[in-house]
């Protein structure tokens, strides 16, 4: 039986440590935080919740132009404290959850922290492991799985301190929402807690490092999010870089490289992470640490030493809790003697969850336009279609790339409300090896947004004839 510690208990480590009970590995994993790593705890489902809650005060805000009147919506507030309960205790049930499923299939999960031992340049590899309260003891593994996941990044010249100077982790202990918050860093993180705060009624100021928010984001995307934003009465700061963030008497002042400066009763530090891999004996131990900090692996999570594999956020591949749980799950499967799939990152759907949400899968506009991929594109404002205009989304667009010669869908971007939901079609068209033809073809339901896939699907099948 192979013997299985793995480091980490995000959805990197309790993905690889579900397949490997299923393969009947002996299996252990250690989580400093509980199961379900930062990911369940304090990123992407507290954030998630949190938007949920912001999401019904938009709605009640909105009800006006459809007939439902609110006589007072200034009325409509956020109970932050009812918010951030819920959000915590939703994230612990679902780290609950996971515990349980771990448990049930038999795997032993050690509250704990664990590190690389002395490189013994065997088979077997001695894992240091701290529990809780307890003292350190060291267990042999055949397979060590690296899943230490990150930590939000902290600018020398802007400490968090918790009470006004927060990572995004820090926000759901605040006793009241922000009166006015200022954000650093407009990349997804910083654009989803912005537009949530500003659903929420908070006096929101994004700073923005680029000439536009999300530059990593499909432009025109990013662009028709970035005037939602501005519309809705957000100020952005664009090619505006935070040199440090103070605190006041009784608020902060974000001083930018160019000298402006922004006065805010908080301020909200969204400006990236760092992996953990600092204190895992990782170089001590032979395998190759990136420049960054980041674990290098190639797309079978292996590292450099056998039987030592590394998966999600400490590796830097594509930071995305599904890209995490597959790195974890091919880790096992390779190395448990499974046949595996290598990673493949083409068709990792993401999604932005501001409002409206962004979603894309597949190629990419940037490398349509410089060449890179030849393809055929057509974008398809949603202001045209029925069922948008009965819920009165009035911002949105599908957009789709297709191979000149065959029309074999490569890619697409989605910007509406639950884009989230509507991004499938196309990364299955894109899996499937699916041309714009068949995706045409496919009866949708009237009225529906998903119609608007299929009617770009005939704009492409249109441009065939000209
Ligand atoms: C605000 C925010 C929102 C996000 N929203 C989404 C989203 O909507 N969808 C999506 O797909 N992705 C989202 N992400 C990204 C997603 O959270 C990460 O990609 C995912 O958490 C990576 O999983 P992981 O298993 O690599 O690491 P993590 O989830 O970070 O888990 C790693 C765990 O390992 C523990 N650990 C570290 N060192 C040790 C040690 N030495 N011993 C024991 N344990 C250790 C850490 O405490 C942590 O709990 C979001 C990220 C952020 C910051
Ligand atoms: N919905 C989701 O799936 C979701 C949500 C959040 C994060 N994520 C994942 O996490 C990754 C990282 O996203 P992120 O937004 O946390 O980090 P990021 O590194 O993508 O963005 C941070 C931004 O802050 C800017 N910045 C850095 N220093 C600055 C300064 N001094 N002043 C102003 N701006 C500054 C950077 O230029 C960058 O644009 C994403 O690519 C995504 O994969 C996913």
């Amino acid at each position: 039986m192979s013997r299985i510690v793995i480091i980490g208990g995000g959805p990197a480590g309790y993905e690889a440590a579900l397949v490997a009970a299923q393969l009947d590995a002996e299996v252990t994993v250690v989580e400093a935080d509980g199961a379900g790593g930062a990911c369940v705890l304090s990123d992407c489902v507290p954030s998630k919740t949190f938007i949920a809650s912001s999401d019904v005060v938009t709605a009640f805000r909105e009800g006006g132009d459809l007939g439902v009147i609110n006589d007072n919506p200034e009325e409509v507030w956020v109970d932050a404290q009812a918010v951030h309960a819920r959000v915590k205790k939703l994230a612990l049930a679902q780290s609950h959850d996971i515990a349980t499923k771990l448990t049930k299939a038999g795997v032993e999960l050690v509250a704990g922290t664990a590190r690389l031992g002395d490189d013994a340049l065997g088979h077997r590899h001695p894992v240091i492991i701290t529990p809780a309260g307890g003292d350190e003891y060291s267990v042999d593994a055949d397979v060590v799985l690296i899943a230490t996941g990150a930590t939000p990044r902290v600018l020398p010249d802007a400490r968090p301190d918790g009470e006004r100077i927060l990572t995004w982790r820090q926000v759901y202990d605040l006793p009241e929402l922000p009166s006015k918050l200022v954000i650093v860093g407009s990349g997804v993180t910083g654009a989803e807690f912005a537009s949530a705060y500003l659903a929420a009624g908070v006096d929101v100021t994004l700073v923005s490092s680029r000439d536009r928010v999300m530059p990593h984001e499909d432009a025109d995307a990013a662009m028709a999010i970035e005037n939602v934003f501005r519309a809705r009465g957000m100020t952005i700061l664009g090619n505006a870089r935070a040199e440090s963030v103070t605190r006041t008497a009784d608020g902060v002042l974000v001083t930018l490289a160019d000298g402006r400066t922004v006065e805010a009763s908080h301020a909200l530090m969204a400006v990236g992470s760092v992996p953990n891999t600092g204190s895992l004996n990782l170089q001590g131990y032979g395998v190759t640490v990136a420049p960054g900090g980041y674990v290098q692996v190639d797309r079978v999570s292996r590292t450099n030493v056998p039987g030592v594999y590394a998966a999600g956020d400490c590796t830097g591949v594509l930071p995305l809790a599904s890209v995490a749980a597959m790195q974890g799950r091919v880790a096992m499967w390779h190395s448990l003697g499974e046949a595996v799939i290598p990673l493949k990152l083409k068709t990792v759907a993401a999604n932005v969850f501001t409002d409206p949400e962004l979603a894309n899968v597949g190629v990419s506009q940037k490398e349509v336009d410089s060449g890179k991929v030849p393809a055929r594109t057509v974008m398809l404002s949603l202001d045209g279609n029925a069922r948008a205009k009965m819920a009165n989304v009035t911002d949105g667009f599908i957009k789709l790339f297709c191979r000149p010669a065959s029309g074999l869908i490569i890619g697409g971007v989605v910007v509406a409300p639950k884009a989230s939901e509507l991004i499938l079609p196309i990364s299955m068209a894109i899996e499937n090896h699916l041309t714009v033809d068949q995706l045409a073809h496919t009866i949708t339901i009237y009225p529906s947004l998903s119609g608007s896939i299929a009617e770009a699907a005939r704009q492409l099948m249109q441009h065939e004839f000209e």
